[in-house]
C-alpha cells in the first residue's frame, strides 16, 4: 500500500501514524493538497473542486457552509476516500490517502473515518448496542470487545438505558446519537458528517450536535460537518466555505 506520510520521500519506510511534522508541529488529521474534481457533463467537464486545500487538527469542529449544488458533499466524498481526487492529494493522518487503489482507500477509510448523515441508516433489526458493535465484528474484533466498547459510547451518550431498543423503538435525537456513537466505534482520526442535525427539531438538534461535539473533542477526533444550521454552525470552532470550487475560511 502505497500509505506515506505527506511530504515524506517516497521511498521512506515512515510509519504511518507519525504525530509530528518535520517542523516539530502536529500534522493534521484531515489535509487535501491542491484537490480537484470533476464531472463528465456531455462534452465538457463541471469542475467542482479546483485546488482546494484544507488542515483540520485533532479535537478541532469545522462547518462546512455552502449553497445547494457547491459541492459539499463531493468535498465530504473525497475527504472520505468514497471518491477518488483528479488531482492533488488527501492525507489522514499525515498518510497520502486519496491516491490509493479502491482496497487502499476502503481499508484506510475502513479504520480512520466515521460517517454520519441526515438520516441515521442504523440497521432495523439490530439493537442500538449491536448496530455499534457491527464496524467493530468487520473490522475483525472480538464480539465481548466490541460489546464493551458500544457500551461505553452508549453510557458516554446518555443512553445506557437504551442499549437493547431497536432503531424503531428511539427517538430522533436517540437515534442520531446512536449513529454518531456507531461512526466513532472503530475510534477513527476523522468524523465527516453530512447535515448530521437536519432532521431534528431545533432543541434535539443542539443536544445532539452538543454531544457530538465533547465526543470529538473527548477522543481526540478531528470533525467537518456540512451544515445548513446557521445556529450550530455558529458554535463550532471555524466555518468554511466552497467558492468556486476553492475552500475559503469564513
Ligand atoms: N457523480 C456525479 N456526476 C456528475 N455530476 C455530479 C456528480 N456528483 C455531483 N455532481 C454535480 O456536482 C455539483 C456539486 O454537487 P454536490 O452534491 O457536491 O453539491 P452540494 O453542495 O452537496 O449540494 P446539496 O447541498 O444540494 O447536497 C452539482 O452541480 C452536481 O450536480
Amino acid at each position: 500500500m502505497d500509505a506515506r506520510p505527506e511530504g515524506a520521500d517516497a521511498t521512506a519506510d515512515v510509519h504511518p501514524a507519525e504525530p509530528q511534522g518535520n517542523n516539530g508541529r502536529a500534522i493534521p488529521s484531515l489535509r487535501l493538497r491542491g484537490v480537484e474534481r470533476r464531472y463528465r457533463e456531455g462534452d465538457h467537464y463541471l469542475e467542482v473542486l479546483r485546488s482546494a486545500n484544507l488542515a483540520i487538527q485533532a479535537g478541532e469542529v469545522v462547518a462546512l457552509i455552502a449553497p445547494s449544488g457547491a459541492g459539499k458533499s463531493t468535498l465530504l466524498h473525497v475527504a472520505g476516500l468514497l471518491e477518488k481526487p483528479d488531482a492533488g492529494e488527501v492525507y489522514i493522518g499525515g498518510v497520502a490517502a486519496g491516491s490509493l487503489d479502491d482496497a487502499g482507500r476502503t481499508r484506510m477509510r475502513r479504520m480512520q473515518i466515521g460517517f454520519v448523515y441526515q438520516f441515521h441508516h442504523l440497521l432495523p433489526e439490530f439493537t442500538a448496542e449491536e448496530n455499534i458493535m457491527m464496524p467493530q465484528m468487520i473490522r475483525g474484533l472480538d464480539r465481548k470487545i466490541a460489546a464493551e466498547r458500544s457500551r461505553e459510547l452508549l453510557a458516554y451518550m446518555k443512553l445506557a438505558e437504551r442499549a437493547s431498543h431497536r432503531p424503531s423503538e428511539l427517538s430522533g435525537g436517540e437515534q442520531q446519537r446512536v449513529a454518531i456513537a456507531r461512526a466513532v466505534a472503530n475510534a477513527p482520526k476523522l468524523l465527516l458528517a453530512d447535515e448530521p442535525t437536519g432532521n431534528l427539531d431545533p432543541k434535539t438538534a443542539h443536544y445532539v450536535f452538543d454531544a457530538l461535539q465533547a465526543l470529538v473533542r473527548a477522543s481526540g477526533l478531528a470533525a467537518l460537518i456540512a451544515t445548513h444550521n446557521l445556529d450550530i454552525a455558529d458554535r463550532m470552532d471555524r466555518r468554511i466555505t466552497l467558492q468556486d470550487g476553492k475552500i475559503e475560511e469564513i
